[in-house]
């Protein structure tokens, strides 16, 4: 809770003048029973009209300041808990920017989203109630507690043993539901997850006809919210019945034991009715507060889940060293293993050197680990032992924004954002210029479709590109990375929607680019990367083959089995 609690220091005013102001109304709320009883015992008692009327006024005058201070404390409340959920929507984004791979999956991305919208919605409310309620009703508790002492002592025990028992009845109640909270909390996570991946698998699920199947999973999530909001539900049901039954008791044992005072001669009639006036006012205020400890209890379980986003240190920081613009990097991976989990390792050992200007090629059967070193690279991930350098430079000492510049990724799927071909283009260089964007299309091969478009680099882009064929996703996705003009260009499979004719073009275009990018090509197919300078060949985590086509067709048994697979699946 520190780190949230921390936001507050934004809002000082807000969080002085809001309760302040909400602590006024309340002090005009608790004087009005003192006139009504009054009215009754000297106005009424003496049949004096004017006296009636006056005081009257002054209760109509206490309800408008009461109405101008609640207003104001509403004003300070909506621009503390608006600005809190602001501050802390904009802390929790920028943190999760930070992540990576690794720490997003373990969070899962629907939980993320969960608790970047609901949970922070649910601190903000708390914060407005703590501004408006959090001090009016316990001061409306107390304030009636002292009234009703100044009025009769007897008689203000009956006061105090509501308020013991009605603590007692909250503080069981809230013991049973806070851990219920956290279940609903758990089952959102759940439906936004399942929401998420029939969003983005819509078309497979029709085409494997999975809707009814969907729905029925979708169904079970949602009826298990439906319980444990139902549970919660029913507890905090209880809430307000309880607290009522008590104070109603209160307010009879207060007639029944005021009626005596007053016949004795010991008690006003209008004492009388300020009393039952101010045990009316307690139970409001005790309803009130029973309600807050639902809000809070519910906050406290969305903060904790947001401050472990805000507390998780990012694993991967860059350093401060930016490489120089005009030198050509080499690329160096020495010893390196990686493992998603621990005991696991994904990689084993990789030691290969790409030097400027080179293309080399990445092959092996699905699962060896290719994406994983195309992870490694921009450091999406670290390794678990062993360095990788560039220009010299071990990655962990190069600024992020630097090594993302100089080493650029085009990834498996391809993604792009809606907007505009510019904006998505522009993502490789803010500031290139139409030539610049034209450039890159060009050698991406994707020119001639971007200019069919009617309107050219202006076409707008759905999500996801879902617009393009897959083959125009892939290529704008080169074209985005070549923008940049990065040293090194890693295409990771990002060509398997082309034709061979096209994929040729394209390998061709970027060995011709005036001071090429080294270029890394992963891919299953051997036409693609065998007139690389050299090939790297894995095999279960391993760098089994290191050599022209040539050589490993010669040497590499992996490489070997690969070429026979695909000339047999030619040959078919
Ligand atoms: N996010 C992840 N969490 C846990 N294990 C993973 C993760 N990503 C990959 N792996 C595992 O690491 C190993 C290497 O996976 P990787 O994606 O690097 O292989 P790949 O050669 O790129 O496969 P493909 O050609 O099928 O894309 C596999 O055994 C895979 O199951």
């Amino acid at each position: 809770m520190k780190t949230i609690v921390s936001y507050f220091r934004y809002f000082k005013k807000e969080l002085v003048f809001g309760p302040l102001f909400k602590l006024a109304e309340a002090i005009f709320e608790l004087l009005v029973p003192l006139v009504m009883a009054r009215i009754i015992d000297v106005g009424i008692a003496q049949k004096d009209l004017t006296y009636i009327l006056r005081q009257g006024g002054v209760i109509v005058g206490f309800a408008l300041v009461g109405i101008a201070c609640s207003l104001t404390c509403q004003y300070f409340a909506a621009r503390c808990s608006q600005g809190m959920g602001t501050e802390l929507r904009r802390a929790v984004y920028h943190q999760i920017n930070l992540f990576s791979a690794q720490q997003v999956s373990q969070f899962s991305s629907s939980s993320l989203i969960t608790r970047l919208t609901n949970d922070v919605n649910q601190v903000q409310q708390a914060v407005a109630m703590l501004i408006r309620l959090a001090i009016r009703a316990p001061f409306l508790v107390l304030g009636s507690l002292t009234m009703a002492m100044m009025i009769d002592r007897t008689m203000a025990l009956i006061f105090l043993a509501a308020i013991v028992v009605i603590a007692l009845v909250l503080s069981v109640l809230m013991t049973c539901s806070s851990h219920f909270f956290k279940a609903v909390q758990r089952q959102l996570d759940r439906i936004s997850q399942i929401t998420q991946e029939n969003l983005e698998g819509q078309r497979v699920i029709r085409a494997f006809s999975r809707q009814r199947l969907e729905t029925q999973r979708f169904d079970e999530a949602a009826q298990a919210s439906y319980q444990a909001s139902m549970r919660v539900g029913w507890i905090s049901g209880l809430f307000n019945p309880a607290t009522q039954i008590v104070i109603n008791l209160g307010i009879v044992a207060l007639l029944y034991c005021g009626s005596f005072q007053v016949n004795s001669g010991a008690l006003s009639q209008g004492n009388l009715v300020a009393l039952v006036n101010y045990m009316t006012q307690m139970f409001l205020a005790l309803v009130v507060l029973a309600n807050l400890f639902v809000i809070f209890t519910k906050a406290a379980a969305s903060a904790s889940r947001i401050e472990a986003i805000l507390k998780t240190e990012p694993a991967i920081t860059g350093g401060i060293t930016e490489l120089s613009k005009d030198k050509d990097a080499v690329l160096e991976m020495d010893k390196v293993s990686f493992g998603y989990s621990e005991g696991e390792s994904a990689i084993e050992q990789i030691s290969f050197t790409i030097q400027p200007h080179q293309t080399v090629g990445l092959i092996g059967g699905t699962g060896c680990g290719k994406s994983t070193i195309v992870q490694l690279l921009p450091r999406l991930i670290d390794p678990t032992a062993g360095e990788i350098w560039l220009g010299g430079v071990p990655l962990r000492e190069l600024s992020l924004a630097d090594l993302r510049r100089q080493i650029r990724i085009v990834p498996q799927k391809a993604v792009l954002f809606s907007g505009t071909i510019r904006e998505n283009l522009r993502w490789g260089n803010q500031d290139a210029d139409d030539a610049a964007l034209w450039q890159a299309l060009t050698l991406a091969q994707a020119r001639d479709f971007v200019e069919a478009m009617p309107q050219g680099l202006d076409t707008l882009l759905v999500q996801g590109g879902k617009n393009c064929s897959g083959g125009q996703r892939q290529r704008l996705c080169i074209a985005r990375a070549l923008v940049g003009r990065p040293s090194l260009l890693v295409l990771d499979d990002s060509t398997s929607a082309l034709d061979y004719q096209t994929d040729a073009r394209l390998r061709q275009s970027l060995k011709k680019i005036e001071g090429s990018p080294a270029v890394l090509i992963v891919s299953q197919r051997i036409a693609s990367i065998r007139h690389a300078d050299f090939i790297l060949v894995m095999d279960q985590g391993r760098l089994v083959g290191k050599g022209t086509h040539e050589e490993l067709l010669d040497s590499c048994a992996v490489y070997q089995e690969i070429v026979r697979s695909q000339t047999r699946e030619d040959q078919r």
